[in-house]
Parts: structure tokens; sequence; C-alpha cells
């Protein structure tokens, strides 16, 4: 049986780190597109001459050439430009939006029935974009955020509690920015909630609102510190995560920015909600009950995607 075969578009520091993941798991032939001339092609070497010695069978290749995403079963999109200190991710609107309707052609000409992950910020607005542009069913195209939100909460949740990360399970919904919705309730030790661990004097509510807060913040904080660019090991984590859910038909129950369409009282946008993820892509969106806090947390953060959809539409 042949190699699936998963394409990286853009390789800067995200596509770098996911094609090394892509090889060292195992999970295909990988191929590296970017426009920088050179760039993938070298990054793509170079990660193929790690092979003998970490022991994995890939081919890596790198192209300019949008023709090489022929064949792609998975695509993941992480082509345009990362946000600096003293910048939000919504201030990438204008030139990511550009490199979307790009991006989209590129899939719709050469790879119509590849699953794409879109990782392109400001993302709940720039995977629908892509969508737009590539023509693909929404369920084949989800953006990543959530698993990256959830994994930087459930990380500061797990030094709280002195345990664990691999015990720890949780979920932050709603868009991609300073609005997202780290669910509290929804999350556990174990199968115990927080809720419960507080009650058990395990911490204290100001310090899992402090952790709630940075988890909002955690793409800010790598910022301030990088100074030249974002994150890029744990977002490459998460969307190979996605990408090995699809690839393997695992139907995981995972926080994504999928199309809502009816589920919590939404009329078609992106959002991060909680779906399964299979071979069929996303094979249903997970409708969890909010109570009255949670639900108008979500509803801010989704007014705030809506108002970014706008000004995509006048552009
Ligand atoms: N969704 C999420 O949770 C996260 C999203 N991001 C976003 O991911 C994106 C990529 O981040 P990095 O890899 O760190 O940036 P990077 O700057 O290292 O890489 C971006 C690459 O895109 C390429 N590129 C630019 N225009 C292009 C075009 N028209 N076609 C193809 N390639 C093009 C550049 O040459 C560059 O190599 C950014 O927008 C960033 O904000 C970053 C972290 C988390
Ligand atoms: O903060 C940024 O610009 C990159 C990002 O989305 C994240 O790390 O969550």
């Amino acid at each position: 049986m042949a190699r699936n075969k998963i394409s990286l578009v853009g390789a800067g520091n995200i596509g770098g780190t996911l094609a090394l993941l892509a090889g060292l798991k195992e999970l295909g032939d990988v191929m590296l597109f970017d426009i920088a001339e050179g760039m993938p092609q070298g990054k793509a070497l170079d990660i193929a001459q790690a092979s003998p010695i970490e022991g994995f069978n890939a081919n890596v290749t790198g192209s300019n050439d949008y023709a090489a995403l022929a064949g792609s079963d998975v695509v993941i999109v992480t082509a345009g430009v990362a946000r600096k200190p003293g910048m939000s991710r919504d201030d990438l609107i204008g030139i990511n939006t550009n490199v979307m309707n790009q991006v989209g052609a590129g899939i719709k000409e050469n790879c119509p029935d590849a699953f794409v992950i879109c990782i392109t910020n400001p993302l709940d607005v720039m995977v629908g974009v892509l969508q737009k542009a590539s023509g693909l069913p929404t369920s084949k195209i989800v953006g990543m955020a959530g698993v990256l939100d959830s994994a930087r909460f459930r990380y500061f949740l797990a030094e709280e509690f002195a345990v664990s990360v691999e015990d720890v399970t949780a979920f932050v919904l709603g868009g991609h920015g300073d609005t997202m919705v780290p669910l509290v309730r929804y999350s556990a030790v174990a199968g115990i909630p927080v809720p419960d661990l507080i009650k058990m004097g395990w911490s204290s509510a100001e310090k899992i609102d402090e952790i709630v807060q940075r988890t909002r913040d955690g793409g800010a904080e790598i910022v301030g510190l990088l100074k030249t660019g974002s994150a890029f090991y744990a977002p490459a984590s998460s969307a190979i995560e996605m990408a090995d859910a699809y690839l393997k038909d695992k139907k995981r129950l995972l926080p994504c920015a999928a199309y809502v369409d009816g589920a919590y009282g939404l009329d078609g946008l992106y959002v991060g909600v909680p779906v399964i993820l299979g071979a069929g892509g996303v094979e249903r969106i997970v409708e969890i009950e909010l109570n009255e806090d949670e639900q108008a947390m979500f509803d801010r953060s989704v007014s705030a995607v809506r108002a970014l959809n706008e000004i995509v539409a006048k552009l």
C-alpha cells in the first residue's frame, strides 16, 4: 500500500516542525511548499538526512510549485505572516486573506479531495476564507486552535495540581483570540472535575481564574518572549494530532474551528467547537451544554469572529 502524503503549505517555523514530526511519526511522505525559493527544498533535505538516524521511512521533498500538491491526503496550511510583539492576531487579517486566496486556488486545482487543516491567523476567519477559495466541502476543512489552547490549559492545570499532563483533560472553545473560552467545568484530572478539585483543596477558584487568563494570553506570552515571531512547537504538535485522527480514522473528540450551521444556535460560520475527527473529516459537531456564564462567554467570542468576518467581506 502506498504511503499517505502530507503536504505543508508554508515551510516556516511551524511548517518545518510539522515536517519533522510527520517524519518521526511516520505519517507518510512529506511535501513542503513555500514561495521562498530553495527554503522548502533545503528544509526537506535536512529532515530527510535525519531519517537514517531517527529510523523513519518517508520521502521528504520541497517545492515552490503548487502542482506538487497533487495526490495529497492531508494539507496543513501555515502560509502567511505571524505577529510580533505589540500586534494582535487580528492585525494579520489583510495580508493573510490574500495568502489564503492564493493557497485555496492551489488546493482547488491540485488536490480537491484532501483533508485540509488551516493554522494561519486570525484563525477562525482564515479557515473560512480558505474554504471558500478552495471550494472544499466544509467537513473536509478545519482550523487548528482549540487543540493548542486546550493543551496550554492542560499544561498549566497539570503544573498547578502537580500531576501528569497525561491525566489532565480540558476544553477551550470559541474563537482563537482574546475572547476564547476555557471551560473549567469540563476540565478534569483523571475524570475528577476541576470544580471538585477546588472543593478538595487542591487549588483555589482565584488560582484557576489566573490559569484561565494565562491560557487566553498563551500566544501573546510566547510572542513577548520570542520577539521575532510566535509559538511553533506546540502548534505543530496540535495539527499533527488532528492529521493523525483523520488519517487513522480515530474518531477523536477534539476542539477544532469547524463550520457550525445549526448547532449552538449558529447560522454558518467557522468557530472553535468540539468535533469528532475521523476518515470523513468532521464527522460530527458535538453540542455540549453550556451554563449561562459559559454561553455568554461563547456568544462574545462568536461576536468577535463575526466582526472579523465582516472586515474580510469588505476586503
Ligand atoms: N492557529 C494557531 O493556533 C496558530 C497560528 N499561528 C499562525 O500560523 C502562521 C504561520 O506561523 P509561522 O510558521 O510561525 O510563520 P513563519 O513566518 O515562520 O512561516 C510562514 C511561511 O509562510 C510563507 N509564505 C508567506 N506567504 C506565502 C504565500 N503566499 N504562499 C506560500 N507561502 C507563503 C513564508 O515564506 C514563511 O516561510 C501565522 O499566521 C501565525 O500567526 C501560529 C501559532 C498558532
Ligand atoms: O499568538 C500568536 O500570534 C500565535 C498563536 O496563535 C498562538 O500561539 O496561539
